[in-house]
């Protein structure tokens, strides 16, 4: 479905946005002043862990499953799942936020094996499970793999020698759709072979894997160098790495060639704008991070515009291609379903 040169973004975008954020140790709350009550750790060992929490001022501390949590009490009263709060059949929240005080605070904590109950000034009690509170806390969640991503350049794509998938397995079993899924979200472009070269097949495969996104081109797009539409890419001309659509609202990805009229931002944070569009311009330019694939009818290629991008040399003689736009909602979703972490 796409093209010759896929340029890739390699490690160094990675690694500048690698850079760490350092929180400053939080203070230790100074609880003479602020409350008569002796504050202590609450210790207690539920069945497998011990658990300690603490209750401060202005937010609820948690240490359990080697974490150490802290809440901010509007949430705890947010997120209670209790009957009048959540709906359980469609995983809706009921409350109405904006009816929980500001400064709310529990009025009593307890423990019973690995359930905290938190019952509120108005009476109403919310209950958590340790384990939910560590899942869904934030600090939790940082500890949670991400789905991993290979960051790759030309030859580390063709030394992986990721396989492709068969179009028969693709769209019959869900062994292979997975595989399939896997290797798109490890590095952002997979490969479907031996596809019936038309285009109900390719419809086909994209809805196996997502809804198709109907654009000003189409819900399908077949196209060749027929000047159709008034666009390079219904040309025989060169084009350089790029993504498609940049120009919508919700474009599949950012592009040199669309890119409108800089006139939202002052010269000088425009000239700081073009200082780092070179950076990255030459950073995907560099040869090692061109990998080039020659496309024949019956190959099929998936790319993530937000990771990739495409282009292809000028060409000679009669080309035509076929292939459309995904909703990365959807493709995401159809991984989830099969297990993937996406
Ligand atoms: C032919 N096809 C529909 C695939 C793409 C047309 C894309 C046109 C525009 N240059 C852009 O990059 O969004
Ligand atoms: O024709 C090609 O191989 C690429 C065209 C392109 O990038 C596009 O249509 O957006
Ligand atoms: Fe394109």
């Amino acid at each position: 479905m796409w093209y010759h040169r896929l340029s890739h973004l390699h490690s160094r975008l990675q690694d500048l946005l690698k850079g760490g954020v350092i929180y400053p140790a939080l203070p230790q709350p100074n609880f003479k002043s602020l409350l008569p009550l002796a504050v202590h750790w609450h210790h207690t060992a539920s069945k497998s862990l011990t658990c300690a929490w603490q209750q401060h001022e202005d937010h609820f501390e948690l240490k359990y499953a080697n974490t150490v949590m802290r809440f901010d009490y509007v949430w705890l009263r947010d997120h209670c799942r209790s009957a009048s709060c959540y709906n359980s059949k469609t995983h809706q929240r009921s409350l109405d936020t904006a009816s929980v005080d500001l400064c709310i605070k529990p009025k009593t904590i307890r423990l019973d094996e690995t359930t905290l109950f938190f019952t509120w000034p108005d009476g109403h009690v919310t209950k958590y499970d340790l384990n939910w509170l560590v899942k869904n806390s934030y600090e939790g969640q940082k500890q949670k793999v991400i789905q991993p991503r290979i960051l790759w350049n030309a030859e580390i794509y063709q030394q992986a020698q990721v396989p492709s998938v068969d179009c028969q397995s693709f769209l019959e079993t869900n062994e292979g759709l997975k595989k399939f899924l896997q290797n798109f979200l490890l590095y952002g472009i997979a490969f479907v072979e031996n596809v019936p070269p038309t285009q109900e097949h390719t419809e086909k495969l994209a809805e196996r894997i997502s809804l198709i996104r109907e654009t000003i081109y189409g819900r399908m797009w077949y196209f060749t160098s027929d000047f159709s539409r008034g666009d390079t890419a219904y040309t025989k001309l060169a084009l350089d790495r790029h993504t498609d659509t940049t120009y919508f609202q919700e474009p599949c990805g950012y592009n040199n060639y669309d890119r409108a009229v800089i006139n939202t931002v002052p010269y000088d944070v425009v000239h700081r704008w073009y200082t780092a569009h070179r950076t990255l311009t030459i950073e995907l330019r560099r040869p090692e991070n061109e990998f080039w694939v020659k496309l024949k009818p019956g190959r099929v290629l998936f790319i993530d515009n937000w990771r990739v991008l495409h282009g292809r040399e000028c060409f000679t003689g009669y080309r035509q291609l076929c292939g459309c736009y995904l909703t990365r909602d959807d493709v995401l979703n159809t991984a989830r379903l099969l297990g993937l972490q996406a």
